[in-house]
């Protein structure tokens, strides 16, 4: 079997859009517009290409866009004066920190002080618990798009094994939650997981979540599977020239294409999907914000 490829840009393309429309009717029938804020601290350069594409497509849908950029040695105290001064203000609905923060700054505690109800990367203690005991929650943005695609692609999940690899809080953890929640029957692997392999091979759904450039093989994957990989890993690419990279994922995509029913590649197939659904998260925090009809289609 050769795998079809979920094409994650035209995917996220597609929710953008979404978004886009109830931003516009957010706008016409109730003269609301959706304010998203990211602060960003220090000079990641990944970081800060994130932060630029959120920025870029949350005004490319009509929604506000504010930026905090601080400088990498911000004190705990002046983030969470910024925090603050973001959770009272009425034109943002959603906050998001980027991660990863600098050392010397407690990740904890800083996303604990966002008001969970504009917490749109659903990362505060609040918000996974509500999830964990499949409530209405803030759900993290790289997981509701794997969840988004898988339900695209099959319809119902219902009943099928699916394997998570990895137990992150932000992507391991908050997946096997939603799976469970859509009925599926969920193992969470990890790395002291015995028979790996064989663990991989008996499941319908399998999402690689470890950062661990290609780590699963084709072998380990059951004919007809659908493969998700959250994995982005940069490599040394010299075949490609001097000081060239190259990303990949979690999986060995070709082998694995070989026997999956249906595989994310890497890049364009996950990544893509979590800034659209973070502009759907700023959606829904809107609505629920102003007592308005949440969007379909755009939630857990
Ligand atoms: N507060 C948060 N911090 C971080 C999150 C998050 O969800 N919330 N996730 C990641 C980074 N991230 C968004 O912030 C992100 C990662 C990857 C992509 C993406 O589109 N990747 C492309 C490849 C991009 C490249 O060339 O490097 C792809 O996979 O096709 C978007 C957003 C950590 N921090």
């Amino acid at each position: 079997m050769t795998a079809k490829t979920i094409d994650g840009k035209e995917f996220a393309a597609r929710v953008r859009s979404q978004v886009g429309e109830h931003v516009a009717r957010l706008k016409n029938d109730h003269g609301i517009t959706p304010g998203l804020a990211v602060v960003l601290v220090g000079e990641d350069p990944a970081s800060q290409v994130y932060v630029r594409s959120k920025g870029k497509m949350t005004v490319e849908v009509g929604m506000k866009s504010v930026e905090h950029k601080l400088d990498a040695d911000t004190s705990e105290a002046d983030l969470l004066a910024v925090v603050e001064q973001l959770n009272n203000d009425p034109e943002i609905h959603g906050i998001l920190v980027q991660l990863p923060l600098p050392k010397h700054l407690n990740e904890d505690l800083i996303i604990n002080s966002i008001s969970p109800a504009k917490d749109v990367d659903g990362f505060h203690i609040s918000n996974v618990g509500l999830l964990g005991t499949g409530q209405k929650s803030m759900v993290p943005c790289t997981p509701l798009g794997c969840l988004m695609m898988l339900r695209d692609h099959h319809g119902s999940i219902s009943g099928m094994n699916a394997v998570v690899i990895g137990r992150s809080n932000i992507v391991g953890k908050p997946m096997a939650q939603l799976l469970l929640n859509d009925s599926a029957t969920v193992t969470i692997a990890h790395s002291r997981t015995k028979d790996l392999a064989d663990v991989v091979r008996r499941a319908d759904i399998v999402v690689a979540a470890v950062g661990r450039p290609e780590m699963v093989p084709g072998d380990w994957i059951k004919e007809g599977a659908t493969v998700i990989d959250v994995g982005i890993n940069r490599l040394d690419a010299p075949e490609k020239g001097e000081g060239k990279t190259k990303l990949v994922g979690d999986v060995h995509f070709e082998s694995c294409a070989e026997r999956a029913g249906a595989i994310t590649p890497v890049p364009g197939g996950v990544g893509p999907m979590t800034i659209a659904c973070l502009l759907a998260n700023t959606v829904t925090a809107c609505c629920r914000a102003n007592g308005l009809a949440e969007p379909e289609g755009l939630t857990a």
